[in-house]
């Protein structure tokens, strides 16, 4: 089938940049971006493309080049759906809070909801293609949703997985490692393989069966995890032994069967979807009785709770056992740096745990606001909002939020956060003063010579 409309439902940190791409490659194609929340259209349609609701890299300057030439944000779905051959879902699909399968199983329901519009509207065959990660086998449910609608429109189901990574997104789509694409349809996968075909080389455009396709997304973010979590647990032994997990991890990566990348120890990984999807892989892991492979993998994500709570444990100890009362200044609150991205950011949980204690927290990340900051508190519902604001602080001034603080706690690995005066940082804080490196992004003898007690990651 040639392609000349797309819609995309879902203009999120996958769906706005993924088609925002999409569209700048294939000036031919009418690339259409649905979404039920109102706020994030008309953010995504502000003028100033530095309002976009997404930063990434990149993102605002093809959003300028082809919005309102093939690109186009709305909420009216409906009329997207009718008049594309092609639908991608790129909604949510996040760990279930309620019911069978709470805090383990993906929740469908916004996939199923989408599944469920295309079924209602559709009047001309369409291609509707799973971009959401989904557990694997959910094509036969979104199959089972529109070959029951009673028309007569014939619906071919994709799974197209996406494997970039926040911060990265744009690169990571311009220069794809793979496209991965499964389905039944020889003809359908095809359409898909040429829209991609207009900038990425057809070897790199790997043809599946629908499960693998499903499959390979949940494995490829489950050995990434996993992989964090390996170098993690090494740099608990670096702390016993004198080791240095930087040295290791550059040792055992020059081994090409390892490989150099992925090895950063940290205070854990964060994001919306590893830990999503290895709860849901083992989930499903479970559901077929596989005890053993879902124990494996459960383990990934126990070793990422125990390294973020090692890390507060070990900040409240250094601080003679008592936060109570003092000024902890968190630098960074984003999962990772180059996004304003904060789900599951490691940060949350090390401010809630120092929190517990009765700490003060002041924040200071360049693209998370305050309010943010006291919603992903909130969210937690450890403790009332009403304590949350009192205690926790956002500055817009590095310097700002360092000033009296007994330490810093260095959460994301934000570029600038390397190029500050130290010495003028260690100059306004209180001493001793106390730098807990959660990146490992400072030098230690540095830090040491101006007169910080400079503590990092496995070292
Ligand atoms: N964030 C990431 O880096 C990556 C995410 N993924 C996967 O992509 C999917 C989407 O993730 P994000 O873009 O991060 O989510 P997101 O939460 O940023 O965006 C999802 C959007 O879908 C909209 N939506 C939900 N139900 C809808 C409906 N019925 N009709 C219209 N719009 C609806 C929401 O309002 C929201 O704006 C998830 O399955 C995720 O696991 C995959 C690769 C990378
Ligand atoms: O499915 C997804 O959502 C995406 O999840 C990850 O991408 P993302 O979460 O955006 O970012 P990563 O670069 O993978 O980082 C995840 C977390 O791990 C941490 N990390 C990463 C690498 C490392 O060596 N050490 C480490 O602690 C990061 O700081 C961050 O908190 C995968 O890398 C993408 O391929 C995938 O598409």
């Amino acid at each position: 089938m040639k392609i000349t409309k797309i819609c995309c439902i879902g203009a999120g940190y996958v769906g706005g940049p993924t088609m925002a791409v999409i569209a700048k490659k294939n000036p031919n194609i009418k690339v259409t971006i649905v979404d039920i929340n109102e706020a994030r259209i008309a953010a995504w349609n502000d003028e100033d493309v530095s309002n976009l609701p997404i930063y990434e890299p990149g993102l605002a300057e093809i959003v300028k080049e082809t919005r309102g030439k093939n690109l186009f944000f709305t909420t009216a779905i409906d009329e997207a759906i009718k008049e594309s051959e092609m639908i991608f879902i790129s909604v949510n699909t996040p760990t279930k809070t309620y019911g069978k399968g709470k805090g383990m199983a993906a929740d469908l329901k916004y996939v199923e909801l989408c599944a469920r519009n295309i079924a209602e509207v559709a009047t001309t065959d369409k291609i509707v293609v799973e971009k959401s990660t989904l557990p694997v086998r959910t094509a036969q449910a979104i199959k089972s949703i529109l070959h029951n609608t009673g028309s007569d429109v014939n619906f071919s189901i994709l799974s197209n997985p996406e494997f970039l990574a926040e911060g990265t997104a744009i690169e990571d789509l311009l220069n794809p490692d793979r496209v991965l694409i499964g389905g039944e349809s020889e003809d359908a996968i095809e359409s898909l393989a040429n829209v991609y075909g207009s900038w990425v080389p057809q070897e790199r455009i790997l043809r599946t069966n629908v499960w693998s396709s499903e499959l390979s997304k949940l494995t490829a973010n489950a050995f990434l995890a996993q992989r964090i979590s390996s170098i993690n647990a090494i740099s608990e032994l670096c702390e016993h032994t004198e080791a240095n997990v930087n040295e290791v991890a550059k040792a055992i990566g020059m081994d090409s069967r390892i490989g150099s990348k992925f090895l950063n120890a940290s205070i854990g990984f964060g994001g919306s979807c590893f830990q999503k999807d290895i709860l849901n892989l083992v989930y499903i892991a479970r559901s077929y009785g596989l005890t053993e492979v879902a124990d494996y993998w459960e383990q990934v994500i126990i070793l990422n709770d125990h390294q973020k709570r090692r890390f507060s444990d070990n900040l409240i100890s250094t601080l003679y056992n008592t936060v109570s009362g003092k000024k902890i200044a968190m630098l960074g609150w984003a999962f990772k740096k180059d996004t304003n991205d904060t789900r599951e950011s490691a940060a949350i949980y090390v401010a809630d745990h120092l929190l517990n204690e009765q700490a003060n927290i002041a924040v200071y990340d360049p693209k998370v606001n305050e309010q943010k900051v006291l919603n992903d508190l909130n969210y937690l519902n450890t403790r009332s909002e009403d304590e949350n604001k009192d205690l926790v602080t956002s500055f817009n001034d590095p310097y700002e939020t360092t000033k009296d603080a007994h330490a810093v706690a260095i959460m994301t690995e934000w570029d600038e956060f390397k190029t500050y005066d130290w010495q003028k940082v260690y100059d306004q804080m209180k001493k001793p003063a106390f730098i807990f490196d959660g990146r490992n992004i400072l030098d230690k003898s540095e830090m040491e010579a101006i007169g910080f007690e400079y503590s990092s990651i496995g070292k």
